[in-house]
């Protein structure tokens, strides 16, 4: 495979896998079966985005944070509770638990992959099927996938104040809890650690743009979400950071609300969330021939992953298609069975989009949403989280709401706000990837009293609209004879 003088090594292989995060190596498991002509080029540390610096350090955090929350809010059942919070403990406790248990993981596995399918540094095209590793190697490879993930944006603003800010790369890697922070942006990561850390005791506040918690689209759930969340957070929804500068106070942020009242405080940290950008801009793509739009897109067939006609395939957060680890695997794995049975397309069917924000109450949108659904004859089964199990559990807040195909009682999508929402969000994934109607759910067991009793209810209530609105339809085209 290798081939070249002392100064410049050149690789000859079929396929070249760029990253080793959750795509990369879904792709690297299927390709490294069929041949042994492949190489996988990572850039950084090993251990993928998800266990190091994504998924499991942000859910580790969020559970010390329930715990805290458990010790604040206990008085209710009569179970009055004193402590406190040790913010090194917890880090150190997230740390150990996310090395020892998810990353190591990993690692083990990238270790168990043979060194000759391994190399280490940045890659770029230099031509079509060839790219550049760090400044010494040449990788000239048939079929290429580009799996490299995507980086936390940080807008220029925030430039006089870098020293205090922090980002989901950098956050976990604190030796203690900061006294006070500015979450920047209102998405989801925002929103999951703006929330634990305010719950682990840090003066946190939250500063949004558009006004809107842009995963639900149905305009009541988001209202909803915004004032649950504004009950407990100090958050400013919409408007711009106009400027920021550091002095001995801290970092000071200078916002300028939608209603045109300005808020200016200082803060020991700033956590920017405002989203995150495709790694695919540092590969040098014009190089390999890509078509890149104006605004920077790449177009990508979802189905078989593969770029334009061209043997390059990308796959995970590298695309800004459905940008989480399910979907990242998943893609991965589309891309290696595409470029393995290059020219010849092999598209794959895609699940229904889940998504989940672990706050408390939980958000989950599954399958189409409101906005998709416009156009389209739909009823709308909805009941606030009131279910027996909810009221015990004093955990009440929050709405639901499902989706039916208003003719046939398909169920198409829902919308929730609500105390561990996510085991009814995959439920009703269930229901909508087998195409289930209201009815086929409703023949299963539920419990009592149990979470998804609240899942009954609320197939209930969309099945009378249905035949409410099937009446009308009908009373109506009776009446046009
Ligand atoms: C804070 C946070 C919390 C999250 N929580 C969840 C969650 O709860 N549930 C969920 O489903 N998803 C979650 N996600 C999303 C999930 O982590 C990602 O969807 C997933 O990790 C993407 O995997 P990937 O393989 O596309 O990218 P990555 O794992 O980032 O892998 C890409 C790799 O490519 C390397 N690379 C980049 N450029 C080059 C280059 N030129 N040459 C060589 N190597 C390169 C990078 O260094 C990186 O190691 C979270 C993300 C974040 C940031
Ligand atoms: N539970 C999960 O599945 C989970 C958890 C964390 C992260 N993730 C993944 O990570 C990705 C990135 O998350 P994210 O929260 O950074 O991105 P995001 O796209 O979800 O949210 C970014 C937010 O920042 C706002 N924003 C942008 N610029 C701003 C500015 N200058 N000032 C104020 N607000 C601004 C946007 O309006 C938006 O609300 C997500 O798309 C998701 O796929 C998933």
């Amino acid at each position: 495979m290798w081939d070249g003088g002392l100064s410049m090594k050149t690789m000859n292989v079929e396929y070249a896998i760029i990253g080793a995060g959750t795509s990369g190596l879904g792709a690297y498991s299927k390709i490294s079966r069929q041949t042994d002509s492949l190489v996988m080029i990572q850039d950084g540390p090993y251990g993928t985005t998800c266990a190091r610096v994504g998924c499991m350090p942000s859910k580790l955090l969020i559970t010390a944070a329930d715990y805290a929350h458990h010790l604040q809010t206990s008085d209710f059942f009569g179970v009055p509770a004193s402590g406190h919070v040790e913010g090194r403990q917890v880090l150190e406790r997230l740390r150990r638990e996310r090395d020892h248990r998810f990353v190591a993981r990993n690692l083990g596995y990238v270790d168990k992959i043979p060194a000759r399918h391994k190399l280490e540094g940045r890659a770029r095209f230099v031509g079509p099927g060839r790219l550049m590793v760090g400044e010494s190697v040449e990788v000239r490879a048939e079929k290429i996938i580009l799996a490299c993930g995507s980086r936390p944006a940080i807008g220029e603003v925030f430039e006089p104040v870098m020293s205090r800010v922090l980002t989901s790369d950098t956050i976990f890697e604190l030796e203690d809890l900061p006294r006070s922070i500015a979450v920047i942006g209102m998405g989801v990561i925002a929103l999951e650690l703006g929330q634990a850390l305010h719950r682990l005791g840090v003066e946190t506040t939250i500063y949004g743009r558009s006004g809107r918690i842009n995963a639900l689209t149905h305009p009541a759930m988001r209202r909803q979400a915004l004032d649950v969340l504004a009950d407990e957070l100090d958050i400013h929804p919409s408007g711009r950071v106009l400027s920021t500068w550091e002095d001995a106070e801290g970092a000071w942020i200078d916002f300028e609300r939608s209603d045109g009242q300005r808020v200016t405080k200082a803060f020991d940290s700033v956590l920017v969330a405002t989203g995150r950008v495709s790694n695919l801009d540092r590969l040098g793509l014009e190089h390999a021939g890509v078509e890149i739009t104006d605004t920077g897109a790449v177009s990508v067939d979802p189905h078989t992953m593969r770029c334009g006609n061209l043997p390059i395939f990308i796959a995970g957060d590298a695309t800004d298609h459905l940008p989480v680890w399910h979907e990242a695997y998943d893609e991965g794995r589309i891309a290696a069975d595409n470029a393995l049975n290059y020219p010849d397309p092999t598209p794959a069917g895609r699940r229904p989009p889940l998504m989940v924000f672990f706050t408390d109450p939980q958000i989950a949108v599954i399958g189409q949403s409101f906005q998709q659904l416009q156009g389209r004859e739909i009823v709308i089964g909805e009941l606030p989280f009131t279910s027996p199990r909810h009221v015990v559990w004093n955990k009440v807040q929050g709405h639901m709401q499902v989706y039916l195909d208003a003719r046939t009682d398909v169920i198409l999508g829902a919308e929730l706000l609500g105390y561990q929402a996510e085991h009814l969000a995959h439920l009703l994934a269930l229901a909508i990837t087998h195409g289930m109607t209201a009815e086929q759910v409703l023949e299963m067991p539920i419990y009592h009293p149990s979470a998804e009793e609240l899942l009954r209810d609320v197939l209930i209530d969309a099945q009378k609209k249905r035949r409410r609105h099937e009446a009308e339809s009908t009373g109506l085209a009776t009446s046009a004879y």
